[in-house]
């Protein structure tokens, strides 16, 4: 049979007005500080929906594929068919997973979700299942060139309501360490057309990172939660190491503490310490974490909406997570743009086994072009009551922010040596 039989036969069995037809589909690059890649599709019914591809580094990987590839497949089809569409993209493209793929199929996952739940005239986390906490709990990133700078600005996130805080400090004699910013609330790594080179030494950020967060405890006593990146930067061996030093000092967890691209290393740093620990924001499917799951090797899964296949993958995802009391600490640095906050707000308030979302908040031009109904109060986020996920897109305005083409960096030790940024 035909692909187009089969839309009409699909179509017809689900009873489908016109008006769920999807009759077109943009991708939108825009810049407003940083760059972004949105989709937006569009009902015979008028009905509108939004959702981020943005892939750091990668963008215009990511709006050719979905250009080229995807949304010319996606013209016709029923818009509320989102579980078969998402098994099309997916199954459909032969070569399954990997981020380019599965930010692609993210978007257009999230902009379907946005759709039905407009549709039925409900926000987003009814849909899902419901409430099931009245808030989202946040943390925020707290950064600083030393350990005196980046205790006051955490004390910074205290003032502000913040209950979680990730810090993240300069090390002496490591040229930009990873997570400081340039002396502003914000930190956007992707800072040149081509990757800039930073420094990493592991022997003096293991002297230093410790002294930090004793100092951290000292000053601020034990009442909030703090986190850590380690960004991806030790061995298993360091990184055990690093979360025994951490453990008087009680982190909410200690991330990305060594590359999980082999998930069985984690066993080591497990055997070792009981510092909680989070990975995976840089997973595209439950077959990345799938073993670090089933073998409890972690207490956090950083998988995220719009780099992990959008609702429908990131729920198969957490109802996994569920099982083993792992829970989910959805990645949402200001690379995800706001309308992947929106989404994954709605998420967090349904998903049963939520543990923390990060939160970083975007520059005034990025809510500009991304007008969106959720809310910051007292160390929580709100997603809205408004029908969808509530984040919409000024295409005018973002008309004005031109792709600006900047990559991540990259990191070297001192001897020259190519290392993990
Ligand atoms: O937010 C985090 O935990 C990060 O590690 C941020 C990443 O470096 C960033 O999203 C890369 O694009
Ligand atoms: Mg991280």
């Amino acid at each position: 049979m035909a692909d187009a039989d089969h839309k009409k036969l699909a179509t017809e069995a689900a009873g489908t007005t016109k008006e769920r037809r999807i009759t077109d589909a943009r991708v939108v690059v825009t810049s407003p500080g940083r760059n972004f890649v949105t989709v937006i599709i569009e009902t015979e019914g008028g009905v509108t929906g939004i959702g981020d591809a943005t892939l750091n580094g990668r963008e215009l990987a990511v709006a050719s594929y979905l250009v080229e590839h995807v949304i010319p497949a996606l013209i016709g089809r029923d818009a509320a068919q989102i579980e078969d569409i998402w098994q099309y993209l997916y199954r459909g493209a032969y070569w399954r997973r990997g981020p380019v793929t599965m930010s692609a199929i993210a978007a257009i996952d999230v902009a379907l979700w946005d759709i039905k739940a407009k549709m039925a005239g409900m926000p987003l986390y009814q849909l899902l299942g419901g409430r099931s906490r009245e808030g989202v709990l946040v943390y925020g990133h707290a950064n600083g060139g030393d350990i005196e700078e980046t205790v006051d600005a955490v004390g910074r996130y205290i003032d502000m309501g913040y209950k979680a805080i990730r810090a993240q400090s300069g090390v002496p004699g490591i040229k930009d360490a990873y997570g400081v910013g340039r002396g502003t609330m914000y930190y956007e790594p992707a800072d040149n057309s081509l990757p800039s080179v930073t420094g990493w030494d592991t022997r003096k950020a293991l002297n230093y990172v410790p002294r930090l967060f004793d100092k951290l405890r000292l000053t601020y006593g034990f009442d909030h939660h703090l986190l850590h990146d380690g960004h991806h930067r030790y061995t298993p061996q360091e990184a055990a190491n690093l979360g025994k030093m951490l453990e008087p000092y009680q982190l909410f967890w200690l991330e990305d503490a060594t590359p999980a691209e082999n998930q069985e290393v984690f066993r080591l740093i497990r055997q070792h310490t009981v510092t909680p620990l989070a990975v995976g924001e840089v997973f595209n499917t439950i077959w990345d974490c799938k073993d670090l799951i089933e073998e409890q090797l972690i207490d956090y899964i950083r998988a995220t909406l719009v780099h992990a296949g959008g609702i429908t993958h990131l729920r198969r995802i957490a109802d996994l997570a569920s099982l083993y009391q792992i829970r989910t600490g959805c990645h949402g640095a200001t690379d995800l743009s706001p309308a992947s906050m929106g989404a994954a707000l709605h998420f967090d308030t349904w998903v049963p086994n939520f543990g923390i979302q990060e939160y970083m908040r975007h520059s005034d031009a990025t809510d500009e072009v991304f007008p969106h109904d959720y809310h910051f109060a007292d160390g929580y986020l709100h997603c809205g009551e408004t029908p969808g996920h509530g984040v919409t897109i000024d295409e005018a305005l973002a008309k004005k922010y031109p792709y600006d083409p900047k990559q991540l960096p990259v990191a070297r030790l001192a001897d020259g040596t190519m290392w993990n940024w």
